[in-house]
């Protein structure tokens, strides 16, 4: 850090950049430019009259491996932000009605014999085992139990394998990268944005004005300003792709409950009549909320549903939301560039916004420009996060293109909709021998993928031939022993509570 906060900048480079909206995108953002040399200025507008969307509390685990980056306590993070532990996620009633299964974080048993554990496990399904294939993750068996602890460094023990996430309070989180981000350098600007210049020989913009006449100018602008896209859409006309037709939920309702029962380790994801009902356990509350499609249900039956799912008493008036899923056709335009809501949004059923913020900073910090804003640059930018978004849509209309459930218009229109052909692909190559085309860098690994389509009834009608080179009852020995390895790992583990009380909770 001293080395290159003492070297002489690029002559062409990035000396200011301005961060206009300051919830988790925006101070995500900032948190993360505070490694820039020094010599870049970062300033982050914010306005308390408009507020930030207050939700998003759910994550997946690459969040972890941002907060290090940084340099973060990880018991500090969660003591601030009334954070929880996540193993994964619990899917209720998607593929039937009665269903329950886990997409669990962490690996799923071992490839063996040169073949990919799944394999093995389909061998012994279409040979009548009924064991399902999460009873070989420890992350979901130990989920199910409600204990948790990190992941050990020790590749020879199965806690290796476990991987983790954090629930934690929106707002909070917000806060708490906010006094990061001030504490190095930082600067932030409470004002409401009402004006945007551009350049007029390139378009590029130059500055952007607040309600108080002030004019702030930079080299580099980010636009988290929310779904509106206050500089890449309302200044800069990006365009929006809008993928409504294949996940027509465009309503929610958040709502905060009391705790009652022991705090989950886990997202619970629960099919309703229109949509979805997340729960998601804090240390000091439950949020709660109802993700619905308008054209299939009215609001006060979403908020009937919402409020007759709780399990603690509601602690504030349910909240509305609306969006439309789709992404910017061009998150990056000329010398601004958008993350966060203002640069797509996805359902939250699979918790990806958040990373979608982080894999976008990785992203521009990978691809940073000097002022001449190389196209090539911008270019490369916007192919990734394409490929991107659209690789975690595909995964997300997979829980509704899959389900079974008829019981509903809403069900019935979904599981009869056309999928985009790249999942309908992808479908096709599973059912037909348990196979995958997957790029290496993608977000969902084989085990994810695996987890919903074997949850909700998407089965192989054959599977790889060489796992048949084990005999039967030998792998049935083998899978036994894993199951019971697993099993007892997970009841040795600390409680969920446990872990939280000895680890990171907050004074009294
Ligand atoms: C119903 C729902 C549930 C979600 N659940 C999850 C989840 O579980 N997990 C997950 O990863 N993500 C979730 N998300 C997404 C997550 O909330 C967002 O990705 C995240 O909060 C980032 O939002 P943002 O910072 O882009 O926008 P916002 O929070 O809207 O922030 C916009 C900022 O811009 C500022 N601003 C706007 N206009 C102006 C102006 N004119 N002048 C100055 N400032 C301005 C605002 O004041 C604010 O600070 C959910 C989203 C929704 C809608």
């Amino acid at each position: 850090m001293t080395l290159l906060a003492s070297a002489p900048l690029h002559p062409d480079a990035i000396r200011e950049v301005l961060i206009v909206g300051g919830g988790t995108a925006g101070w995500m953002t900032a948190a993360a430019m505070t490694r820039l040399p020094a010599g870049i200025r970062v300033r982050l507008i914010e306005s308390e009259e408009i507020g930030s969307v207050g939700v998003g509390e759910a994550t997946i685990p690459p969040l972890v491996t941002f907060n290090a980056m940084l340099g973060i306590d990880e018991a500090s993070f969660i003591k601030a932000t009334q954070g929880t532990f996540k193993l994964g996620i619990e899917f209720v009633d998607w593929g039937r009605q009665g269903d329950r299964y886990m997409h669990p974080f962490g690996e799923v048993g071992m490839d063996m014999e040169g073949v990919k554990f799944h394999q093995h496990w389909l061998r012994q399904a279409q040979g009548g085992d009924p064991t399902p294939i999460e009873d070989y993750c420890l992350s979901a068996v130990a989920a199910r139990l409600g204990r948790f602890t990190p992941a050990s460094s020790d590749p020879r023990t199965v806690l290796a394998s476990l991987r983790h996430a954090y629930h934690f309070d929106a707002a909070l989180y917000a806060g708490f990268l906010r006094r990061f981000s001030e504490a190095r350098g930082v600067e932030r600007v409470e004002g409401k944005v009402v004006g945007v210049s551009l350049r007029d020989s390139d378009g590029f913009i130059e500055s952007v004005r607040l309600a108080d006449g002030r004019r702030l100018d930079a080299d580099l602008f980010i636009d988290c300003s929310g779904f509106r896209g206050l500089l890449i859409e309302e200044a800069l006309a990006a365009g929006y792709e809008d993928w409504s037709h294949w996940l027509p939920c465009d309503r929610a309702l958040a709502v905060p409950s009391a705790n009652t029962g022991p705090l989950t380790p886990f997202t619970r994801a629960t099919a309703d009549r229109a949509g979805w009902r997340w729960r998601i356990p804090l240390q000091q509350r439950t949020g709660n909320g109802h993700v619905y499609a308008s054209a299939f249900t009215t609001d006060e039956d979403a908020r009937a549903s919402l409020l007759a799912g709780l399990e603690g008493e509601p602690l504030a008036e349910p909240r509305p939301l609306r969006f439309t899923t789709g992404r910017r056709r061009r998150q990056w335009v000329r010398n601004c560039v958008s993350l966060g809501l203002s640069s797509g949004f996805l359902e939250p059923l699979e918790s990806t916004s958040i990373h979608l913020i982080q894999s976008g900073i990785s992203r521009l910090m990978a691809l940073f420009p000097t002022r001449r804003f190389d196209p090539v640059l911008i270019d490369q930018f916007n192919r990734l996060s394409q490929t991107q978004f659209e690789q975690v849509r595909d995964f997300i209309i997979l829980h509704y293109k899959a389900t079974q459930r008829d019981d509903t218009d809403f069900w019935r229109h979904v599981a009869a909709m056309d999928a985009p052909e790249s999942l309908e692909r992808r479908i096709a190559l599973f059912r037909a021998g348990g196979r995958f085309m997957r790029d290496g860098d993608e977000l969902f690994s084989e085990a994810s993928w695996v987890a919903v389509f074997t949850g909700q009834h998407i089965l192989p009608q054959d599977h790889d031939p060489l796992a048949d080179g084990v005999p039967y009852a030998a792998m049935a020995r083998k899978l036994a022993g894993l199951r019971g390895i697993i099993r007892k790992t997970a009841e040795a583990m600390p409680t969920h509570e446990t872990f939280i009380a000895r680890c990171c909770q907050p004074p009294a």
